[in-house]
């Protein structure tokens, strides 16, 4: 009986609450003891609690059917951070120049997170980073990201925005002046799948980091991004920053429109200055594979069928496209312009800026422009299906009207989307073939990324091979065979037959495609061969049935030993 105690302590008002002033009352005994169903009531009371605190799933993964749920680093999983974590946020957040700011950039192993982060660093300011490193879209892309932070002397805490003890501790550890907020739940159309991770990450996130900067002495003054999907289904173009909000057409566009209300309530309340920017639709190098741009690039690449959308009576869905060094300078011409913020130790001390910019190109471009710029591009013909737009938060058109940003920030994009869509597509081929190449000896392929569109069609001839380039480098490559598989047509001889080939494994099937259509074009091209790369990966591999999989592997033994034959014959 006395281990009910505390429990029966908050169902019971005779029981005084605090242990410190608990007596063992006679009175308070026989009630208990002449009550059995009270007891009775509290055990099934305490079995119930129990049950839901366990079963009951973490905000960010609730999920359906459909759902996916997101890996956040939780507060137990605190531990996974480095131990002297405070000392390396230390280190990296001291500016290097005299004047140099001290930056928190959250979501800075995200796309305009990485962007940011390093440029800050360039122009001499400190950095740390903080990232929860989900898995919303492929995580070896935001290691990759991590690394090449870590390279330019950026520290990343890998931590949720959620995680308000985290936070005070490193607002104690690192005097901020400033906070980059660039951590969010990105994505448009995933919002139908997976709602709470919207509310987690730009609901509950924003409001966690912003009690951390107002409690912060000093308040640091903070730039976060907004979205260009806060205009939902205003019609009036180009978007003006004082135009109606209040229409949202996804989940995604309402949190960030209640971020922007949030930011409100904290710079008047607590002095916060805070700076929101309204992104449009931005791509570029290191970018976001759930983006159109990205997968319509990966898909055109491996032969798989994309889909356009299109608006009622076939009207045309159009972006206002920004590439991401435009949208860089703004970022940084936000953070130069900020003014202090006014309060301390979560007291407001007089009125502090508050603004709202839109970040945007001002020239939009229908997706289906974008994707013949990707078809020239990579000399690839894409396989195209025009759809009617689904009901699952799109809106037909963005368009932004930046005279404000213009004026107050200096902002001015000068990158149109054939130029930024070059530079991203040698990023994409670069970034997937050069993994690759870790695989193989270093003297096995030498080729000029440049040249890479040109290998994916027909321009075997682009190609530079190394002198010393031998079969034996291929058969390293061998080893890793597993995972993924694509058919290559080839010309070897054997017009249009048609050969499964392993792939390199170590790597998610979907971003192998270009390393290795380029590893399999250097090797015909050795072997004395011209042929015709009509590539096609199978959508999901893992889906093959494990037989299949095992017949695969001996026709491609056997296949090799043939070619081998052939190569030598020639
Ligand atoms: O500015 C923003 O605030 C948002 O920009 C981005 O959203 P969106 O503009 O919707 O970009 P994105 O998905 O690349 O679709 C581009 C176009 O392709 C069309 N689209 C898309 C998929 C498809 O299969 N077919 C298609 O035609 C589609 O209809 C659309 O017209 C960010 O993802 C978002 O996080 C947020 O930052």
């Amino acid at each position: 009986m006395t281990q009910l105690k505390p429990i029966l302590s908050h169902l019971d008002p005779i029981i005084p609450s605090s242990t410190g002033k608990f007596k063992s009352s006679p009175y308070a005994f026989h009630r208990l003891r002449f009550h059995p169903r009270l007891t009775l009531w509290s055990f099934l009371f305490l079995f119930f609690l129990l049950i839901f605190f366990f079963c009951s799933p973490p905000a960010a993964s609730s999920g359906g059917n459909k759902r996916r749920s997101l890996t956040n680093t939780s507060h137990s999983e605190r531990a996974r951070l480095s131990p002297n974590w405070p000392a390396k946020a230390h280190n990296s957040a001291r500016p290097q120049s005299k004047s140099g700011f001290t930056v928190l950039v959250t979501g800075a192993a995200g796309f305009v997170g990485t962007h940011v982060a390093v440029a800050l660093k360039n122009r001499g300011d400190g950095v740390v980073g903080l990232d929860n490193f989900n898995n919303y879209y492929e995580s070896g892309l935001k290691k990759a990201r991590k690394s090449l932070l870590e390279r330019q002397g950026v520290y990343i805490i890998e931590a949720d925005i959620n995680d308000g003890d985290l936070l005070s501790k490193l607002f104690e550890v690192v005097h901020f002046t400033h906070v980059m907020h660039l951590a969010a739940q990105a994505g448009v159309r995933y919002a139908m799948q997976n709602p709470s991770s919207y509310i987690h990450s730009n609901v509950n996130g924003f409001v966690s980091l912003l009690e951390a900067c107002k409690n912060a002495n000093p308040q640091p003054s903070i730039v976060w991004a907004s979205s260009s999907s806060v205009y939902g289904l205003n019609s009036k173009v180009p978007f003006s920053e004082k135009d109606r909000t209040d229409q949202p057409a996804s989940l995604y566009a309402a949190t960030k429109k209640a971020g922007e209300e949030i930011a409100h309530t904290y710079n008047h309340i607590y002095g916060l200055s805070i700076t929101g920017l309204r992104f449009f639709t931005v791509y570029g190098p290191w970018g976001r594979p759930d983006m159109a741009y990205y997968f319509f690039t990966k898909d055109i690449i491996r032969g798989k069928e994309i889909k356009i959308f299109e608006g009622a009576d076939h009207a045309t869905v159009a972006r206002d496209f920004t590439y991401i060094d435009d949208v860089v300078k703004g970022c940084l011409a936000a953070l130069d312009t900020a003014k202090k913020s006014t309060g301390s130790g979560g007291k407001k001390r007089g009125a502090a800026q508050l603004r709202i910019y839109n970040l945007g190109n001002t020239s939009p471009v229908p997706v289906g422009k974008l994707v013949s710029i990707l078809e020239k591009l990579l000399k690839v013909k894409a396989r195209k299906k025009v759809l009617a737009m689904p009901r699952n938060g799109d809106v037909l058109f963005t368009h932004a009207n930046i005279s404000l940003a213009r004026k107050e920030l200096g902002y001015k994009p000068t990158t149109d989307l054939e130029t930024g869509l070059k530079k991203f597509v040698k990023w994409y081929l670069s970034y997937y073939v050069s993994a690759m190449l870790k695989f193989v000896s270093p003297s096995f392929l030498q080729f000029e990324m440049e040249n890479l569109p040109e290998v994916l069609l027909s321009g075997i001839s682009e190609l530079s091979m190394s002198p010393s380039a031998s079969l034996s480098s291929y058969d390293a490559v061998r080893t890793y065979t597993a995972s993924a598989y694509v058919i290559l047509s080839n010309r070897l001889g054997e017009a249009n037959s048609t050969e499964l080939f392993p792939l390199a494994a170590g790597f998610n099937y979907s971003v192998i495609d270009a390393r290795i259509l380029a590893l399999n074009a250097s090797y015909f091209l050795k072997a004395g061969g011209h042929f015709v790369i009509s590539s096609k990966i199978f959508s999901d591999p893992e889906a093959l049935p494990e037989s299949s999989i095992k017949e695969v592997r001996v026709n491609w033994a056997k296949y090799f030993s043939e070619v081998r034959n052939r190569s030598l014959d020639t």
